[in-house]
């Protein structure tokens, strides 16, 4: 190991694995709260190439690191079917195709200098943009030079395009329907909410069949009724467009209803449209997440000719004013920068009559010190929506306003993974209207006083999806306990599994990210397998956010806590805090099942004879479970045969290595033979690159197979010791 090249520093993306146990704990030092997620870097000359898998397949066995105990807190084992993997890789292809075909595959996190993570290509260089779709269509080995050479040249250029919203061209005239995944009749869904035909097409473009169910819920409220809205959501159930399409929805009616009061034609409302007062102003906690935001509307704006554009700091505030000057109908940002810009007074932030939409995103994130002095100075400036503001839409000398009649009260949306209302919530907010804004809290210290503050009205709409579970549905969470020392060697083993050479984060099936949990809050990337916790967060709800990179768009995940000694106290108040907001949220649900009694009085006839059946379709579904579990339970966690030789600790020695390939090489052969065998069966992660959460999903049927055979096994011994017996007994008499 002496000899070993030292690891890659830690902020980049895609870090090749450690190679040295020593290295790997100096970066969790500087970066003690990292998060990493799974998949791989270059293994060309590592010693330990065989451990990552390849064509003779790693061998370690999570047992036989250490004393490992591997267990399973939350999650049902289900099988994670061919069917399923192909559609995630289909998925996955389309949409990194369509990225590519944006340019997006250069956008990568990398370390600002301050601790956070920014995504370093955040600007889409033109060259990059405008580069031939011929040129595009080669070989994958071209392909991955293309974006080498793309992400160098828009290096040159970045400078210049910082933020830049896509070209008009690129976004209006390309309206060909080519670009579009879905046909007509696949977005039923989206049709019962009455988006606007614009938007649907978007949607096409997207591939999203149906809207998810927070996207569902909060729709009508938000686009039809024009109410204020507190969203709630396990991470990645699409809450970005959960307030985005209302948005845009409104926006795009609010035009219709001008070409008629003007009589022009579409095409040149969709021009003058281009220009537009603000009208949404988004606040997100991070710029990450205030970029991907942004982009995120950006496609579901594509043919409408809205503008959004993001504001965030680390770019020059010179070009961001020079953006502004394009009067986006939307921004959205980060508060620091935003409200840099409006002390400035950048006129196209500070004539805020025409204002109707103002969200915070990650709320919660939101109210973390750090944020909100800068947070309660922009909402002090939003002009008060009690109706005297209507005069000054018409009457504002140097803004440009949309007609008065198109403009309604100013609605507020507030989104967050995680929610906590007190019940007289409604109260407070009816008790906010009628105070002023300066004998409000000094501190803006919970998401209530916040949504308070920034003028949410009483019959604001509360979507809390978050009721039947906090993480997503398909985490499977698990944790290895281990000593601190031994994290490493686990961490490496895990990463090693992922074993591939990467190009950036997003562009590759098998690269990995070092994340702080800044970054871990809200970013979007696709088809994260594993969430590795190397410390445990200290609150509930950083955990919920790391684990939620994972098992996004109900795809299927896992979540890996290494907990040592140390963290023993963290795990235990994090289970129990997780387990108490569980409870505390089926409260009402279980109550008024015990006593019989339906929640929706309203509820038809029909409704209850369904929900009868429905019950009862669970208690059987229950009653199976349970008696799984009981069976379950009663084989042991596993096998006798534990081994416990152990990697990891101060390196590896030659001699251990050289005794680790013998290993692997009998593995192997073991493996090979797996039919015919008659030896012990492991839970085996790592063979033949089997990755943590297939082998967490499998392990149940490996451990089955062993304990039969123990079984088996058993009954012949004990056989056989009562023949003895027998024999011993008819010897004596
Ligand atoms: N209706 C839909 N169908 C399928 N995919 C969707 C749909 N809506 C959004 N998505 C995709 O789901 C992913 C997650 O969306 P989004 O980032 O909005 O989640 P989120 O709830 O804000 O997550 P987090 O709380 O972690 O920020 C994105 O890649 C988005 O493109």
């Amino acid at each position: 190991m002496a000899e070993e090249p030292p690891p890659q520093p830690s902020s980049g993306p895609a870090a090749p694995p450690p190679h040295s146990n020593r290295k790997l704990k100096k970066k969790n030092k500087r970066n003690p709260d990292a998060a990493s997620s799974s998949a791989s870097g270059t293994m060309v000359d590592d010693p330990f190439l065989f451990l990552a898998g390849g064509k003779e397949g790693g061998f370690l066995e999570l047992e036989e690191i250490d004393e490992a105990d591997f267990g399973i807190i939350g999650g049902v084992v289900e099988d994670m079917g061919a069917g399923e993997e192909n559609a995630r890789n289909d998925r996955g292809k389309k949409k990194r195709k369509r990225k590519r075909k944006r340019g997006d595959e250069d956008q990568r996190p990398s370390d600002d200098g301050d601790g956070d993570f920014v995504v370093e290509d955040e600007q889409k260089g033109k060259k990059g943009k405008k580069t031939p779709k011929k040129k595009r269509k080669g070989s994958q080995k071209e392909k991955a030079k293309d974006e080498v050479k793309d992400e160098e040249s828009n290096e040159d250029v970045a400078d210049d395009n910082d933020g830049d919203t896509p070209d008009d061209d690129d976004n209006m005239d390309q309206d060909n329907n080519d670009d579009l995944i879905l046909g007509e009749d696949e977005v039923y869904g989206w049709q019962e909410l009455r988006l606007h035909p614009l938007l649907v097409k978007a949607i096409r473009r997207l591939g999203f069949r149906e809207p998810t169910p927070i996207q569902k819920s909060c729709f009508p409220a938000a686009a039809h009724q024009g109410k204020d809205v507190i969203g709630a959501a396990e991470t990645g159930s699409g809450k970005t467009l959960a307030f985005g399409l209302p948005i845009l929805q409104r926006l795009l009616e609010e035009r219709e209803k001008a070409v008629g009061l003007q009589q022009e034609d579409e095409e040149t409302i969709k021009e003058s449209s281009k220009e537009s007062p603000l009208r949404a102003l988004i606040l997100t906690p991070t710029r990450e997440l205030a970029k991907q935001v942004c982009d995120h509307l950006q496609e579901a704006a594509k043919f409408t000719g809205i503008q959004v554009v993001p504001i965030v700091g680390g770019l020059s505030v010179e070009k961001q004013e020079r953006l502004l000057k394009k009067k986006p109908a939307i921004v959205v940002g980060t508060p620091g920068r935003l409200w840099e810009l409006m002390s400035m007074n950048n006129q196209h932030l500070v004539e805020l009559h025409s204002l109707s939409f103002f969200v915070l995103d990650e709320a919660d994130r939101m109210i973390e010190r750090g944020h909100f002095h800068e947070l309660q100075s922009i909402i002090e400036m939003l002009p008060l929506t009690n109706g005297s503001d209507m005069h000054s839409v018409r009457t504002t000398a140097n803004c440009e306003t949309v007609p008065i009649l198109q403009v309604k009260k100013r609605q507020v949306f507030v989104f967050s993974a995680t929610l906590a209302l007190s019940s007289n919530f409604r109260k407070k907010l009816k008790r906010g209207l009628s105070t002023s804004k300066q004998s409000l809290p000094d501190e803006v210290s919970s998401i209530e006083a916040l949504s308070k503050q920034a003028g949410m009205k009483p019959n604001a709409e509360i979507v809390d999806l978050t009721n039947a579970s906090i993480l997503p549905e398909k985490l499977k969470e698990s944790f290895i306990e281990c000593s601190e020392d031994d994290k490493d060697a686990f961490l490496y083993y895990i990463l090693s599994v992922h074993g591939q050479g990467c190009g950036s984060f997003r562009g590759s099936d098998n690269s990995i990210l070092v994340a702080t949990d800044g970054f871990a809050r809200g970013m979007d990337f696709d088809d994260v397998r594993t969430v590795i916790h190397y410390q445990l967060p200290h609150s509930t709800d950083v955990y919920i956010h790391r684990s939620g990179r994972t098992a996004r768009k109900s795809l299927a995940g896992c979540s890996i806590a290494l907990i040592s000694p140390a963290d023993k106290a963290k795990f235990y108040s994090l289970c129990k805090s997780m387990s108490k907001e569980n409870a505390n949220k089926s409260w009402l649900q279980k109550n008024a099942d015990a006593m019989g009694l339906l929640l929706e009085a309203s509820d038809s006839e029909e409704e209850r004879v369904k929900g009868h059946k429905q019950r009862k379709a669970t208690s059987l579904l229950l009653q199976k479970l349970q008696q799984d579990l009981k069976d379950l339970l009663q084989r042991p966690l596993q096998p006798k045969t534990f081994s416990r030789r152990y990697l990891a600790g101060a390196g590896i020695s030659p001699l251990l290595q050289k005794q680790l390939e013998e290993l692997s090489k009998r593995n192997i052969n073991n493996s090979s033979s797996k039919n015919k065998n008659n030896g012990s069966q492991f839970i085996v992660i790592g063979q033949d690159r089997v990755e943590p959460l297939q082998a967490l999903q499998n392990s149940g049927q490996e451990v089955c197979v062993n304990m039969d055979k123990q079984r088996e096994k058993r009954r012949v011994s004990e056989n056989w010791k009562r023949k003895k017996h027998a024999e011993k007994k008819h010897f004596w008499f």
